[in-house]
């Protein structure tokens, strides 16, 4: 086997935002041939596959403690707006149950484990015919390896075909959404990405995909030199992204931000009892007491 056989996870890739209804993806930073072995990894977090409602999840959490929920707040910023505790109420279970849900591949042991990925747990799906890899899961470890199907350009986004079960994920490589549901769908998935940022408390460096230093546009190459990779292209595919491009813009979010809270502030007055203001509820204080009185039994 060659040198360059070897190259996978951070060596040839990258997490991205794809600016699509997809959300975050794994990028190509270079071209990679056919039947390349991109991924290769085990899992950062497992738990029962069967019993994601009962104490198999609230085991694995609580057993990596705080250090460890904070590593993998490091890895999800879906984690992120979860407080670190030994002691996890409901709504944070709840929250990590569809986290779990979302990102998780089976490992077909006895019993099946729901297994978490650093690398895999971003790939998107796409139907057979638009996908340009396949994975596989070891039963006994747990490793999972990641394989083209295709050549993938520098650039471009690995997608697997994963669609089983009850997800009912399109293709939108062949089946693009509507504008209505695309456009919803990317401005409510960038405010929660914006407010996972702003939960980071200040002060502390935010946590990010790749580890300091580490430039996602320079690929080491087996000789020891570098490469940049690719620019990607230019066509405004939605499968693309340009890494210089700016694309998020704080003044928007935080108006959009200012409407959702009127909104939810509206909503939640007129389920209360008259007479009663609504002014000081806050986002998740419902949550904060179903937590807590959780916590008290
Ligand atoms: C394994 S995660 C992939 C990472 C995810 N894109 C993210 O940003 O965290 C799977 C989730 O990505 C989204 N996703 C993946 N493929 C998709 C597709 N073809 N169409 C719409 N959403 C997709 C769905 O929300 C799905 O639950």
């Amino acid at each position: 086997m060659q040198v360059e056989d070897r190259l996978e996870n951070e060596a040839i890739l990258r997490v991205a935002e794809t600016g699509t209804i997809r959300g975050l993806g794994v990028f190509a930073k270079a071209n990679v041939p056919q039947g390349h072995r991109v991924i290769f990894e085990r899992p950062v977090m497992s738990c029962a596959a069967a019993t994601l409602t009962d104490a198999s999840l609230y085991y694995e959490w609580t057993k990596i403690g705080v250090e460890g929920q904070n590593r993998l707040k490091r890895l999800f910023w879906k984690l992120r707006l979860l407080p670190s505790s030994e002691n996890p109420g409901f709504y944070t279970m709840r929250r990590l149950r569809s986290f779990v849900r979302e990102h998780a591949y089976l490992q077909k042991s006895d019993p099946k484990k729901a297994n978490i990925y650093k690398w895999c747990s971003y790939l998107n799906h796409a139907c057979e015919k638009c996908a340009n890899a396949d994975y596989t899961v070891d039963s006994y470890s747990g490793a999972i390896a990641v394989t083209t199907t295709r050549p993938v350009q520098a650039g471009e986004e690995v997608i697997v075909n994963y669609n089983r079960g009850k997800q009912n994920l399109h293709c939108t490589g062949c089946k693009p959404p509507g504008t209505f549901r695309r456009t919803w769908t990317i401005l409510r998935y960038r405010f929660l990405r914006w407010s996972a940022r702003r939960a980071w408390p200040s002060g502390e460096e935010e946590p990010t995909l790749f580890p300091p230093g580490h430039d996602p546009m320079v690929v080491p190459t087996p000789e020891g030199k570098s490469a940049v990779a690719g620019q990607l292209d230019e066509s405004g595919s939605t499968d693309t992204i340009s890494p210089e491009t700016p694309r998020e813009s704080g003044a928007i979010f935080t108006r959009l931000r200012g409407v959702y809270l009127s909104m939810l502030a509206f909503f939640h007055k007129r389920q209360l009892p008259a007479g009663q203001d609504a002014k000081d509820i806050e986002l998740e204080s419902e949550n904060d007491a179903v937590d807590r009185g959780n916590q008290a039994q």
